[in-house]
């Protein structure tokens, strides 16, 4: 099958077309620049209604006989630039009498690497302009299991550098200026697998307005952002057992990302892989790959139900084009756990907590992170207990070390054992540390132990004191998240959770919930 593909979500006016029998893929790109400033939705729209005819008849001239498929970006992406890509590709499909698939965009930003490294199921890091999200697969769905709370990672770093008078894209620029820089601490916000770029952002144009070099503050800003883009994806890696991960998006072309990236993955035994840069950066190759497979699993589209969807999310696609998921990995068994940021061993009834540095992060913020994560953990796990809530009781401390001794506490991992009267326990457990102004951070199904029907709270390291409602609504929101990735019925669990979080906890929290889950992600 021969897929013809077309890409305008933003920047990138782009054609490919695929043959799926040779695995060939012609791309041919005519990018938008603006003159000044970021991407003016209309002068892009613009853009698109110029050079899409031309990159289509250049790709269709490519191709080596008839195409049997056209294969557009629905979205999401800038509304006035999506329409004048679904008019094209709806006029294409009508005058080549064939037929029409509608791709979602960060799909094919994942569907591409897997596609390439042909890994079975890999978590998947899409890091892009207007998005940030750590996917994983589960029962016909991609899941996300982690996001950016406020802006896309590319965005993030392109408003940086439009403060300090630079041209877009930021994104090279900042890459080339942190070779010549000095790190800079900036600050780190890393919830569960949720992550939030708005507070480096104003501390690193802060940091410029203050002159500090501006090589060391994309130093900085490198060192920071993608250590937390790393540290999620060890998270989700851990969360799902699996040990495959793969990167999409147009902040994946870094350099020191990737390198990053490349070492967690060695360390935990994970393989990465990482598109050619001519699948990373938006184009219609990974259109035109991901069209293919739609159109062979009959996931075409009827013209008059084609339109766009600018916020489309990837957990809104059917994904019917996969063979069967592959089993899930099984549970670690033995004495020595490796989770995402700590050694843990079991002696005696004891547990040692070791956070081992990771050398993929900056030695100084490495320091910074184990040390205050083991001083929240010794703090909150006691403070917690003091509560009411169950959580192991804390024999030793060494922060030099970043060790933590505990209580050996619970049979396995509520992951493993998920159940309506165990996530009842979690969200009344939530709901009484909330009440004392404690904020757990990561309340996900690996960080709770069961034993029978009762419930502990493990692993308070990146918890804090807080009485905002907002902070209280991420746990929820993390816990929900995580039940999601895990369980394979969680809408009941959910609902179950969230009745014994009201009953004991307060009402303007679910309220805040249903405010995070509403919000656009897309600025
Ligand atoms: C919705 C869709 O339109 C959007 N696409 C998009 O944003 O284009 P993409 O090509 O995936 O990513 C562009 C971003 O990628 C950044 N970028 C490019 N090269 C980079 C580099 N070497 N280091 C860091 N960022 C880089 C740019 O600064 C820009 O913000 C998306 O996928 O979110
Ligand atoms: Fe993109």
């Amino acid at each position: 099958m021969r897929v013809l593909g077309i890409e305008g979500t933003a920047w990138a006016a782009s054609a490919a077309v695929y043959d799926n029998e040779t695995d060939d893929v012609f791309i041919e790109t005519d990018p938008y620049q603006p003159e000044s400033g970021g991407i003016h939705p209309r002068e892009a729209a613009e853009h698109m209604r110029e050079a899409i005819p031309s990159v289509v008849e250049t790709a269709l001239s490519a191709a080596t006989g008839p195409i049997d498929a056209v294969a557009f970006s629905r979205g999401p992406g800038l509304g006035p630039c999506l329409r004048v890509v679904g008019t094209a590709a709806r006029a294409l499909a009508q005058s080549l009498d064939v037929s029409l698939v509608g791709v979602n965009h960060m799909v094919a930003h994942l569907e591409i690497g897997r596609h390439r490294s042909g890994f079975d199921s890999p978590v998947c890091l899409n890091v892009s302009g207007a998005n940030a999200h750590v996917l994983g697969y589960r029962n016909g769905r991609y899941r996300v299991l982690g996001e950016t709370m406020d802006t896309g990672a590319g965005n993030a770093i392109d408003k940086f550098t439009r403060h300090v008078g630079w041209t877009h894209p930021g994104g090279p620029k900042v890459e080339e200026a942190a070779n010549d820089g000095e790190y800079v601490d900036l600050p780190y916000v890393v919830k569960g697998m949720d992550f939030s770029f708005s507070g480096i952002m104003s501390a690193a144009k802060q940091a410029y307005d203050d002159g500090v070099p501006v090589e060391d503050v994309s130093r900085g800003l490198q060192e920071t952002m993608f250590a937390m883009l790393t540290e999620v994806s060890e998270r989700a890696l851990s969360l799902t057992g699996r040990d495959e991960l793969v990167v999409g998006g147009g902040v994946a072309q870094n350099e020191r990302l990737q390198e990053m990236l490349r070492e967690m993955a060695d360390q935990r035994g994970a393989n990465l892989h990482v598109p050619d840069p001519r699948f990373l950066g938006d184009n219609a190759g990974m259109i035109a790959v991901l069209g293919a497979m739609m159109a062979a699993a009959g996931e075409t589209v009827a013209v008059e139900d084609s339109g766009i969807d600018a916020d489309y999310r990837p957990d809104q696609v059917p994904v019917t084009w996969r063979p069967g998921e592959p089993p899930a990995p099984g549970g670690d068994r033995s004495d020595e756990i490796r989770g995402a940021e700590a050694v843990v061993t079991v002696e005696d009834g004891l547990v040692t907590k070791r956070r081992v540095p990771k050398t993929y992060r900056h030695p100084a913020l490495d320091e910074r992170l184990r040390r205050e994560r083991t001083v929240e953990e010794a703090r909150l796990t006691h403070d917690a207990r003091r509560a009411g809530v169950p959580t192991p009781v804390l024999r030793d401390v060494d922060v030099r070390e970043s060790t933590l001794v505990v209580e050996f506490v619970g049979e396995r991992d509520l992951r493993d054992a998920v159940g309506t009267t165990r996530v009842q326990s979690v969200g009344e457990h939530l709901a009484t540390i909330h009440g004392e102004g404690i904020v757990h951070g990561d309340p996900t199904t690996r960080n709770v132990r069961v034993d029978g029907p009762r419930t502990y709270l493990i692993d308070f390291g990146l918890g804090y004191y807080s009485r905002d409602v907002e902070d209280h609504a991420m746990d929820l929101h993390v816990f929900e998240q995580s039940l999601r990735g895990t369980a394979d019925e969680p809408e009941p669990l959910v609902s179950a959770f969230e009745g014994a979080y009201a009953d004991a906890g307060q009402d303007a929290v679910l309220d805040q919930l249903r405010a995070i889950e509403g919000r656009g992600r897309y600025q």
